[in-house]
């Protein structure tokens, strides 16, 4: 890989700057993560990995998980579930309320909560033991069977969750909700508490890198298109109202989660994950994306 040097003369710079963000705490088992926390891990199309800091530690990556979910509910309901959801960023924070009363229920996309509350619906009506059958897609797309959940952060999340339980009400009463509220929050929950390395979570998303296909043995977990769309939805949508200032200056489709990680995918040559806990003002990890922006300007690896 010709790369590791960028990797590791802009990781040394960015461990040392100042960190202007704060740590999520609306999720007190969140709190109890160390913020000195920073890794990176790419792994290439042709399987080839590389990895520093924190690499190897596992994190809550929290709305990444967003991007499976959505995977599997595209692969199960095919484009019928745009019926659901729109595909335009929201421009307003991961949890906001407002639009849903214009939209009559519609969240803008499947990568704010709203979005991710009525994809865990659509799961929960086509899956027969949707926590078990979620985990062991996860587990599938990169062959790796130690991922899990966390009990603790799921737990967590719920005891403080009102935001959640609101817009999940709220999307019920214009009839957007099939399912008790209470089981799509259960299960909404859970799949946020997803645990990953960088490298893990590098690997998991390497299929987005590669049309659709898992590069190991090409089994296809999206086909050609719906990985496009999926990446493009990234694009637009992936780190709520930063999403052009991500795309401005990174230039990958990628996404974000309130754990501090980032996963960013150049299709057709790698994906790259990055986990630093403290989230600048627009909820996304602030040394993660610095990260991301020097990294695609010094290697001229981004899509644009
Ligand atoms: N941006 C995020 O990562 C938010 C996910 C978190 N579980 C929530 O619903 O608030």
């Amino acid at each position: 890989m010709n790369f590791e040097e960028t990797i590791k003369e802009i990781y040394n710079k960015i461990k040392d700057i100042e960190d202007n963000g704060h740590s999520a705490t609306y999720i007190p088992q969140l709190a109890n993560v160390s913020s000195e926390n920073f890794g990176v891990y790419i792994t290439t199309t042709d399987e080839l990995g590389f990895g520093l800091g924190n690499c190897n530690e596992r994190f809550s990556i929290q709305s990444i998980a967003k991007v499976l979910s959505l995977c599997l509910a595209y692969r199960i309901v095919g484009e019928k579930i745009w019926d659901r959801l729109g595909v335009e960023p929201s421009g307003s924070a991961f949890n906001s309320l407002v639009q849903l009363e214009t939209d009559n229920g519609i969240p803008r996309n499947p990568f704010i909560n709203a979005g991710a509350i009525v994809i865990s619906d659509i799961l929960i009506s086509n899956l027969d033991n949707p926590k078990e059958d979620f985990l062991a897609f996860v587990r599938s797309v990169s062959n790796n069977t130690d991922l899990n959940y966390s009990s603790k952060v799921a737990d967590s999340e719920k005891e403080v969750g009102f935001r959640n339980v609101a817009l999940c009400n709220f999307i019920k009463s214009f009839g957007n909700i099939h399912n008790d509220p209470s089981d799509v929050l259960d299960f909404y929950f859970e799949l946020c508490s997803l645990e990953m390395s960088c490298k893990e979570l590098s690997e998991v998303f390497l299929f987005l890198a590669n049309k659709g296909r898992k590069p190991i043995d090409n089994t296809e977990i999206l086909t050609k298109s719906q990985s496009k769309r999926v990446n493009a939805l990234m694009q637009t949508c992936g780190f709520y109202d930063e999403s052009g200032d991500f795309a401005f200056k990174v230039g990958l489709p990628g996404k974000s989660g309130v754990g501090g990680g980032i996963i960013a995918i150049h299709p057709n040559q790698y994906s790259i994950a990055v986990w630093s806990p403290k989230l600048n003002k627009k909820g996304n990890s602030f040394k993660g994306m610095k990260f991301l922006e020097e990294f695609t300007t010094k290697s001229e690896l981004s899509i644009f």
